[in-house]
């Protein structure tokens, strides 16, 4: 099995307390997430005394049945996950929700993100007696808790995660409390909503309209909230925060439809697109942007610079993920049966092409190539963000060092292999003056710059954890 995609997602979580229906809207909500993950899925719920739960390999309806979900129609409380993995093998024992059945007391628990020092904590448990039952990097933190001596759980909580290091978006059940923690770095999204009273959690706002609930704010970082009978109760696990939410979010990963502090995806990218256009300033009869994902910052682009926006390109919609052999040749393949041009709105034309990224460049060399077979006079690439030149260790799987065409090769270099008449990237400067403008507080641009705000404890290379996840 191969995955297609250049750029993979990460987990998505959803939590909600105290609703009659909270299995059915957290199965609604990680339908709207599944862009995050399509790995594995699980929902887990609370009676109040214990915890239940379901969990499965593949999309939402394969991993969750009706029947399945049937069976936790009668709980009140629920968290829910869709996964990529980042660390540990794509298997049903990595799927979460993890249940963690202890004396203590029972606890469901749901992570998005990696962990940077999970190897470490995970040895010193394991010295101590500690059995790890998965290859996951979150399971860390049901250890920390089960150990921890008071009596108080959230401070038992904000204990661990004052020694977890890395970008999390945890739900924690508990069968009397949910608690819900953004890492101090909020590198991935956390959002509060609320539906007909209870209080819901979610990695995007997209999942809040899937259910009806209304969204009331985002999670900061070092945040941690309670969901109780009490209603909601706000506290930090740490004062020491520093905003550094993850840039590919604004520029790929997130829907368009959701919103980061009020304010919708869609225009945010349809910003970037104008920027682009600034820092580039060509002349073109015609833009096009990359389906679905790049539509907005190709509407952006023409809106400032006056040249007509069309769809130049057609993807099929039902080409995500493809059962093919990782070659190179079947990557193009597949690439091939995924867009396809529109000759009327190519021919005779010079076409400025709007993508928001560029991983191994098979999209972008296919793309040129179809387009001019098309009748294009020129193909210019404009791409939406910087160029990708380092791993990412805070759970999105940008590829390996290796694969990562730009940390490779020069501009000049990579417009050669694609044979395109020009390739531009949008500058690190103008990226987060962008995000700026939609108050923005801080991005995470390691990807891009080699600066980690994060301590890297592990160093499991990118490369490591792929021989890893593929049981190799
Ligand atoms: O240089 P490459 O290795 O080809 O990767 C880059 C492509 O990967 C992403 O799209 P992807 O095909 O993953 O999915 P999308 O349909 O959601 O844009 C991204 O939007 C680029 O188009
Ligand atoms: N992509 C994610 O957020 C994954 C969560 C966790 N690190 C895992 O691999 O399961
Ligand atoms: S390294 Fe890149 S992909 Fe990873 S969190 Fe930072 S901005 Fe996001
Ligand atoms: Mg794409």
């Amino acid at each position: 099995m191969y995955d297609i995609r250049g750029l993979n997602e990460e987990c998505g979580v959803f939590g909600i307390w105290g609703h009659p229906n909270a299995a059915e809207l957290t199965y609604m909500a990680l339908h709207s997430l599944q862009h995050r993950g399509q790995e594995g899925a699980g929902i887990v719920c609370s009676d109040e005394k214990n915890i239940y739960g379901a969990r499965g390999m593949g999309l939402l309806p394969e991993a969750i049945s009706e029947v399945k979900l049937e069976s936790l129609s009668r709980f009140h409380h629920a968290i829910g996950h869709v996964r990529y993995a980042t660390t540990g093998a794509s298997e049903l024992s990595n799927v979460q929700p993890f249940i963690f059945k202890h004396s203590k007391g029972d606890i469901g628990l749901a992570h998005n993100g990696n962990l940077t020092n999970a190897e470490q904590i995970r040895l010193a448990l394991e010295s101590e007696g500690a059995i790890f039952q998965t290859s996951s990097d979150s399971e860390v933190l049901g250890h920390l808790l089960l150990k921890a001596k008071s009596d108080n759980k959230l401070n038992n909580l904000k204990a661990s995660l004052n020694q977890i290091k890395g970008a999390f978006s945890f739900l924690v059940l508990h069968p009397e409390k949910l608690f819900v923690a953004r890492d101090a770095h909020g590198v991935r999204p956390l959002m509060l909503g609320k539906v007909d009273g209870a209080y819901c959690v979610a990695s995007e706002t997209c999942a809040f309209t899937a259910v009806g609930a209304e969204y009331i704010r985002d999670i900061e970082p070092g945040e941690v909230l309670t969901l109780s009978h009490e209603g909601l109760a706000e506290d930090a696990y740490t004062m020491n925060t520093q905003s550094n939410m993850c840039s590919m979010e604004y520029v790929y990963f997130a829907r368009p439809d959701s919103e980061f502090r009020k304010h919708s995806l869609y225009e945010i990218r349809k910003a970037l697109g104008r920027k682009l256009y600034e820092e580039m300033n060509i002349a073109a009869d015609v833009v096009i942007g990359v389906p679905d994902s790049s539509l907005q910052a190709a509407k952006g682009f023409s809106l400032t610079s006056g040249i007509p926006n069309e769809q130049g390109l057609l993807k099929n919609r039902y080409i995500g993920r493809t059962f093919i052999s990782p070659d190179q040749k079947m990557r193009e393949r597949a690439v091939r049966m995924k867009h396809s041009p529109i000759r009327d709105v190519i021919e005779g034309k010079r076409v400025v092409v709007i993508d928001d990224s560029i991983v191994r460049g098979t999209t972008s060399k296919f793309i040129v190539k179809t387009l001019k077979q098309a009748g294009a006079k020129e193909v210019h690439m404009a791409i939406s963000s910087p160029p990708l030149i380092h791993p990412c260790y805070y759970g999105i799987d940008v590829s390996t060092h290796a694969e990562l065409i730009a940390a490779n090769k020069s501009i000049a270099e990579i417009e050669a292999e694609l044979e395109v008449d020009s390739l531009t990237y949008l500058s690190v400067d103008g990226m987060h003056e962008v995000f700026r403008s939609f108050d923005s507080k801080g991005e995470c641009n390691a990807c891009f710059t080699g600066n980690y705000p994060i301590e890297i404890v592990d160093h499991v290379l990118p490369e490591e954890k792929e021989k890893k996840k593929k049981g190799v």
